[in-house]
């Protein structure tokens, strides 16, 4: 008996999952049993790169969702309607679903893993978060005998790589944001990506995992790569850091009220750290817990191949279980998902951190004296201030925090603002 996919779209990921389901020679036999039954689109005089029996495309989803010889259906449409819809429908009739949509699940997971559990079917979503890396799998499963205290990483294969091109190249921005579009890195509106957008959805997901608890994708701090300059990225290195954007969950384990850091912002990383070192399209993601310590996840972050890799490997875990035990009885709790508490999110102003922070001055005697006092009261201590060099008449002036809470650091640039001879901020990053 073949089991039945209904395939919600066929851009890049779709038609990445689509030739692999197409192709199942030298694979896992599964696949064989595997077949495309219908396959929803928008426009369907698009030109494809994969073909199918005449009948089996279609503009009409819903009746795909309502298909009563579906099994499976994935969705890869992306954006949050109609997939949200889609996706609940598929579930009301009975059919395992799995999504690459982390807009979608960072959003609407509670609703979705309701009615899931409900209706007795699996949401599996692998490729949402890390395209090709197995992340979600081994967090509800290999991992799952730790207590989890942080998750790290680098969580948008768009935006590493406009970092990466940047800082190895000293390529231009947007041109490289198209080149990352044309090779089917970026989300269809790439202000997902390079907002961080992307990343806050991929970290809440993971937290959600990693932490046990439901996470409000408002509650994540949020900030882009847009304000990342030339500039900074240079006195990075000079420094000794490159810049990333990570996407960080950090516990406070064993302190009285247990909270939750869930942000999202570009930061300098030291060359010496692990995922100082992982460019391009590549995404890595650092766990620790407790007994295991840290292991990393890397891989592809994003593109056809790599994310097809992640949606099929969920279809086969479905139809593992159908083919092992028949119509699901009852779900299994390791793959799954049932949260009943949200996590208590720290407040940005009150976490902890390092900055470094690139200030155009006037020249005058005392400058680097006034930052300093102005710091000193906020009880900001710096790990170094030096003068960079000029801009015109103006001196660029970059600090260096030791580790410092983030209120205090806000309250002290206030000043500093305010201050005659400041000129402008033009920069404030976070370090690790
Ligand atoms: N690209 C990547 O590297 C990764 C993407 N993802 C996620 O995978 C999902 C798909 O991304 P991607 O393949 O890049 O997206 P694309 O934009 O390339 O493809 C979207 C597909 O969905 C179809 N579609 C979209 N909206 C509708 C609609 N309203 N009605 C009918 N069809 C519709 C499009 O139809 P048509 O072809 O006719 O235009 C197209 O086939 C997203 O959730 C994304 O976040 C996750 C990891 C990596
Ligand atoms: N746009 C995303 C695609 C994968 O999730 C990215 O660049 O990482
Ligand atoms: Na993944």
């Amino acid at each position: 008996m073949a089991f039945k996919i209904g395939l919600l779209g066929l851009g890049t990921v779709g038609t990445g999952t689509a030739q692999i389901l197409l192709d199942p020679s030298g694979r896992n036999p599964l696949l064989e049993e595997i077949v495309i039954h219908r396959v929803g689109v928008r426009s369907p005089d698009k030109p494809r790169s994969v073909e199918f029996l005449s009948g089996v495309m279609t503009t009409d989803l819903e009746s795909i969702v309502n298909d009563p010889d579906i099994d499976i259906v994935v969705e890869l449409l992306g954006g949050l309607e109609p997939a949200r819809s889609l996706i609940l429908q598929a579930i009301n009739h009975k059919k395992h679903v799995v999504t690459a949509n982390k807009a979608v699940i960072a959003r609407y997971g509670d609703e979705i893993y309701a009615a899931a559990n409900k209706a007795g079917v699996y949401v599996l979503l692998e490729a949402a978060v890390g395209g090709g890396i197995p992340i979600i799998k081994p967090l509800k499963q290999s991992l799952g005998a730790n207590r989890i205290n942080n998750i790290i990483g680098i969580v948008n294969g768009t935006t590493n790589y406009i970092l990466t091109q940047m800082t190895l190249y000293g390529a231009d921005f947007d041109d490289v944001l198209a080149e990352a579009q044309q090779l089917g890195y970026a989300e269809a509106d790439p202000t997902a990506d390079v907002d961080g957008l992307d990343a806050a959805d991929k970290i809440a997901i993971l937290a959600s995992l990693g932490f046990g608890g439901k996470v409000k994708r408002e509650d994540v701090y949020c900030e882009g790569i847009r304000q990342v300059s030339a500039a900074d990225i240079i006195y990075a290195d000079k420094l000794g850091f490159v810049i990333k954007l990570l996407a960080i969950a950090k516990g406070s384990r064993g302190e009285a009220s247990e909270t939750l850091q869930l942000r999202v912002h570009p930061t300098l990383v030291s060359k010496t750290h692990p995922l100082a070192n992982i460019n391009g399209v590549y995404n890595a993601i650092l766990v620790e817990g407790s007994p295991l310590g840290q292991v990393m996840f890397y891989g592809p972050g994003a593109g056809a191949g790599p994310t097809a890799s992640s949606v099929v490997s969920d279809v086969m875990n479905i139809v593992a279980i159908l083919k092992s035990s028949g119509p699901v009885q009852t779900l299994d709790p390791l793959l799954s998902c049932v949260h009943q508490h949200y996590c208590q999110i720290t407040p940005i102003e009150a976490i902890e951190t390092r900055f470094y922070a690139r200030f155009l001055t006037e020249d005058v005697p005392g400058v680097i004296g006034y930052l300093g006092t102005s710091f000193g009261q906020h009880q900001v201590s710096l790990e170094s201030i030096v003068q960079i060099g000029f801009q015109g008449e103006l001196a660029e002036i970059v600090v260096v925090t030791h580790n410092v809470c983030e209120g205090n650091f806000r309250k002290a640039l206030a000043e500093i603002h305010s201050l005659e001879a400041i000129n402008s901020i033009p920069s404030i990053l976070r370090v690790l």
